[in-house]
């Protein structure tokens, strides 16, 4: 095999050393490329001179080998497409150290800018999530074409994930407001009239059509689910007066539930619809700016989950795109199971969980939530306040480490910032917190060796994909007993890479898919790292290409031992890196 692989090597390099554009440039040494830091931004912002508005030219990445865009699929034989974020991260730590858990980050007015989506996919920003409850379509428009952007011209492999509004209740947007102080005793109007910008001073507009009519006095009013409390004191027409009984900032927007008796109160607000009619417009815009995720809020059912995927397929044409169930109600958590095995992912929303069940149980539902996507295969984010108090300060709080250390032991696929990236003052340190706590935690749980014991079930329902299941088992515990350097996986649909992450091994996973869409989709998942490459069903050749074109690159060596598993084949081969 060595000799086909030097041949193999000599073949591609003579490509490499010979590219179709004068502009690509010397190579650069690997070690121009430093994690984190800004440059890395400066030294590929020349990369997307002379790509003009052709968003599929050719580039050459940072080590002047020339990259395949997704649509050359003829010229692509002698191309691999790796993220730059993730290639920088293989060079300086090398393979056992790559950070296996995801990050998503919400983007918002503080992280819109070029610079900013930039300065944050360097940091390791592996989802952008674009949240529908704020902001317009066009500002949607903007920040999903610039991610877009980067992938293409600074090649990273950033998804995009769009987040339903729902129809929950929730407080009006202030009239521009950034925020409104409530303090103890006052006495607000909270009221179903729409108002002019601004509204009358301690107004807040409802946007349920039924709350004046389903509260009572006494009720009590909690603004995300505890952020300020009021009481229900007087009931005129559209307008409830209520006095604050718990001071606190009101942000637009603001989730709002009420409770009688100690109880949250669920009426005719029980049957509004999962997805409302703004939310279905929105859908087909993300359909349309062709995002890879739908993260649907306020999920009851699975009934809802199957609708807006057969929507999805009758309307996207081909192009998949990953339907991610946010649990985050009581009716969510009644449903669990038949909801995760609907949806293509979870969220553990606990923002708004936490003012559903009561906070102390918000924990417990968490590890539930993560253990059985890990059962079904699905991939999970756990979501909110992981750095809150990075919103407004440079360093998160030793509770915040600990929650966030939690998650990354739990082995959650993902991690999510909300407000620390949408409007806090310090987005790239709060992204950096989960990087350096994820690598920490995940390394400490490989140097004692602790493999959770963790029975997988089984998943498939057809006997081939039961052989896929059977393989990924026992290649995860070979690679863990014989410390391989790493498990590659030839992919078409990217199912054979989720089962392999599912059974969490020690050392990364390379995803090989043909793919540009699959690749940005396992972004999301715990320890894969998604490469683009063309590939046929001789593992032979596959190999010998793979491994002279990353060896080229610095990021694999002769003598590392690979442990090789496809889906066309359903082979399993273990081998040393010729
Ligand atoms: N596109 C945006 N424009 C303006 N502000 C935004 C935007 N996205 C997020 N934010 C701000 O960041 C905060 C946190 O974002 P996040 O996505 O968690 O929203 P949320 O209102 O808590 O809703 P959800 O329950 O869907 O997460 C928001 O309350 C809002 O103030
Ligand atoms: C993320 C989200 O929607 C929540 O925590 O409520
Ligand atoms: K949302
Ligand atoms: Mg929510």
């Amino acid at each position: 095999m060595a000799a086909t692989a030097t041949a193999a090597a000599a073949h591609t390099l003579l490509h490499l050393a010979a590219p179709s554009k004068p502009s690509a440039g010397p190579p650069l040494p690997p070690t121009t490329l430093r994690l984190p830091g800004r440059r890395l931004a400066r030294l590929t912002a020349s990369c997307s001179s002379g790509s003009g508005n052709n968003s599929a030219a050719d580039f050459p990445n940072p080590n002047g080998i020339l990259v395949a865009p997704p649509s050359a699929a003829a010229a692509a034989s002698s191309h691999i497409d790796v993220d730059v974020a993730t290639e920088a991260d293989l060079r300086e730590n090398g393979f056992r150290s790559t950070r296996r858990t995801k990050l998503v980050c919400t983007v918002g007015p503080a992280t819109c800018g070029a610079d900013e989506l930039e300065a944050l996919a360097v940091g390791g920003m592996n989802v952008a999530r674009v949240n529908m409850c704020h902001g317009d379509r066009e500002w949607h428009r903007g920040v999903i074409r610039a991610v877009r952007r980067l992938n293409e011209e600074k090649g990273f492999a950033v998804a995009v994930m769009m987040d339903t509004e729902g129809s929950e209740i929730h407080m009006g947007d202030l009239g521009g407001a950034a925020a409104a102080k409530a303090e103890d005793g006052e006495i607000w109007t909270f009221s179903v009239r729409s108002f002019e910008a601004p509204p009358p001073e301690r107004t807040i507009h409802v946007n349920y059509e039924g709350f004046a009519e389903d509260v009572r006095v006494g009720d009590e009013l909690l603004v995300d689910g505890g952020m300020a409390r009021f009481e229900v004191v007087e009931k005129l027409g559209p307008d409830v007066k209520c006095r604050c009984t718990d001071p606190g900032l009101l942000l637009p927007r603001a989730n709002l539930t009420f409770w009688r008796d100690g109880s949250i109160v669920r009426e005719r607000n029980a049957m509004l619809p999962t997805i409302s009619s703004k939310d279905w417009l929105d859908i087909d815009f993300g359909i349309s700016e062709g995002v890879d995720f739908i993260a649907v809020s306020f999920v009851k059912s699975a009934e809802v989950i199957n609708h807006l995927k057969s929507y999805i397929a009758a309307r996207s044409r081909g192009s998949d795109i990953a339907v991610i169930a946010k649990i985050e109600s009581i009716d969510s958590l009644k449903n669990l199971e038949e909801i995760i095995r609907a949806s293509d992912g979870a969220m553990v929303a606990r923002g708004d969980m936490g003012a559903q069940i009561p906070l102390e149980q918000v924990p417990s539902v968490q590890q539930k939530i993560v253990k059985l996507c890990r059962q079904l295969n699905k991939p999970v984010i756990v979501a909110s306040q992981l750095l809150e108090s990075m919103i407004e300060y440079p360093t998160p709080t030793r509770a915040e480490v600990a929650d966030v250390s939690e998650a990354v032991r739990q082995r959650a696929d993902a991690l999510m910032l909300s407000g620390e990236s949408a409007m806090g003052r310090y987005p790239e340190k709060a992204l950096s917190v989960l990087r350096s706590v994820s690598l920490r935690i995940e390394k400490w749980w490989r140097e004692e060796k602790r493999h959770e014991e963790l029975e997988l079930k089984d998943v498939s329902s057809s006997f081939s994909d039961k052989i896929s299941e059977e393989i990924c088992i026992s290649a995860a515990k070979m690679a863990n007993k014989l410390e391989v350097d790493a498990v590659f996986v030839y992919t078409n649909t990217g199912h054979m890479a989720s089962l392999l992450s599912r059974c969490r091994p020690d050392c990364p996973i390379f995803a090989f898919t043909t793919s540009t869409s699959v690749r940005r989709r396992l972004n999301l998942q715990w320890g894969l790292i998604p490469f683009r490459l063309s590939f046929s069903d001789d593992m032979e050749s596959n190999l010998n290409r793979t491994f002279s074109l990353l060896k080229a690159r610095g990021m694999i060596q002769s003598g590392d031992l690979v442990i090789a598993l496809s889906d066309m084949l359903q082979s399993i081969q273990v081998m040393n890196v010729p």
